[in-house]
C-alpha cells in the first residue's frame, strides 16, 4: 500500500491502517496517519536514523497542501507545548523554564498523529481501549465528542468537543517526575460507528531523547513530599515505568521494541515495558 507506515522506515511515518493499533488484544477502529518534524535525506541531525527521526511520507501527488499544513501546524503546536510547559513550571514553584532546561531541550520528541474513526459491523471494541498516554503532553485536536475520560470518582466521563480548542492531556512521565501532583487519566474513545466521521488529532509532546528522567524538585511546603497512596496506586496500575533512571531515549526505545524488531538498543536496564499499542512491525531501513 502506499505510503504505508512500513514504508517509512525507521522514521515511522506515513499511513497507518485500519486495525494497524490496539488496545490489550482489541483491534483499535481507527486509521491514521503518522508525521512529524521532517527530517530532509541531507539533514546532517544527530538522531538520523534513530526511531521517529527523519522523513514523512505525505500524499504529494493527491494532496500537495498537506505537507505544508501539517509541518506548519507541528511548529504550532509545539509552540504551544512549550508555553504550557513553563505555566507548569511555574505551577509548581520553579523557574519558568526549569522544565525545558531539564526535560525538552534541544528538542522535544514531537509525534503527529490524526486518526479517523469508523467502526466495522460486527466489532464491538472501542475506538481506542482504555490507556493512560505514556508521554510528557498530549494536546489534542478533534471534530467530535468520543473521547471519555475516568473520573476520579471512576466514572467514564465524556470529554466535551469544544470548537476551536484542544484537549490537553497530562501523560505517565509527568505524572511520575511531579510526584503525583499532575495526574494521567485513563481515557478512551467510544466504539464509533460504521459512518463515523470522527477526526482526532493527537500531537504527542514528549521529552527530549537525551533528557535525563529525574523528578522535578519540588519547592516551598511540597519539598521533601512522597507521592500519595493515589498516586502509587495509579502507578502500579496504569504506568509502566519501573525506576526513574537513565535518558527519555532509553524509555521510548524499549517501548517501541516490538515494533521495530531490529532495534538494537544499548544495555538498557528494563525501565518500562514495551508497548503492545502498535500492530505494525518495521524493519529496518537500508542505510
Ligand atoms: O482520538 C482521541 O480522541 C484520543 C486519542 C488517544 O487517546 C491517543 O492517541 O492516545
Ligand atoms: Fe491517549
Amino acid at each position: 500500500m502506499a505510503l504505508h507506515l512500513k514504508d517509512g522506515g525507521w522514521a515511522w511515518r506515513g499511513y497507518m491502517p485500519w486495525g494497524g493499533e490496539g488496545t490489550k488484544g482489541n483491534i483499535d477502529q481507527k486509521e491514521g496517519f503518522y508525521g512529524g518534524p521532517e527530517l530532509a535525506s541531507n539533514d546532517q541531525h544527530p538522531l538520523k536514523g534513530m526511531p521517529t527521526f527523519g522523513e514523512n511520507q505525505f500524499p504529494d501527488d493527491e494532496l500537495p497542501e498537506m505537507r505544508h499544513l501539517v509541518l506548519e501546524y507541528i511548529d504550532k503546536v509545539t509552540q504551544l507545548g512549550l508555553t504550557i510547559s513553563d505555566a507548569i513550571s511555574v505551577g509548581l514553584g520553579l523557574d519558568r523554564k526549569e522544565i525545558k532546561r531539564r526535560l525538552l531541550d534541544p528538542a522535544p520528541i514531537q509525534l503527529f498523529r490524526s486518526f479517523k474513526y469508523y467502526g466495522s459491523h460486527g466489532v464491538d471494541s472501542c475506538g481506542i481501549g482504555e490507556h493512560s498516554d505514556f508521554g510528557f503532553l498530549t494536546i489534542l485536536s478533534q471534530n467530535a465528542t468520543g473521547l471519555q475520560v475516568l473520573s476520579p470518582l471512576k466514572e467514564w466521563v465524556d470529554v466535551p468537543f469544544i470548537p476551536d480548542s484542544y484537549v490537553v492531556n497530562v501523560g505517565d512521565i509527568l505524572d511520575r517526575l511531579t510526584l503525583g501532583l499532575y495526574v494521567s487519566p485513563l481515557h478512551r474513545v467510544l466504539t464509533p460507528q460504521p459512518n463515523s466521521d470522527r477526526l482526532s488529532i493527537p500531537f504527542f509532546f514528549d521529552p527530549a531523547w537525551n533528557a535525563e528522567v529525574r523528578p522535578l524538585p519540588l519547592s516551598g511546603e511540597r519539598d521533601g513530599e512522597t507521592p500519595s497512596s493515589a498516586a502509587r496506586e495509579r502507578w502500579n496500575r496504569n504506568s509502566t515505568f519501573k525506576d526513574l533512571q537513565g535518558t527519555w531515549g532509553q524509555y521510548l526505545g524499549v517501548k517501541v521494541l516490538k515494533i521495530f524488531p531490529d532495534l538494537s538498543l544499548p544495555d538498557f536496564s528494563a525501565v518500562t515495558r514495551p508497548s503492545g499499542r502498535h500492530l505494525v512491525e518495521i524493519k529496518r531501513d537500508e542505510p
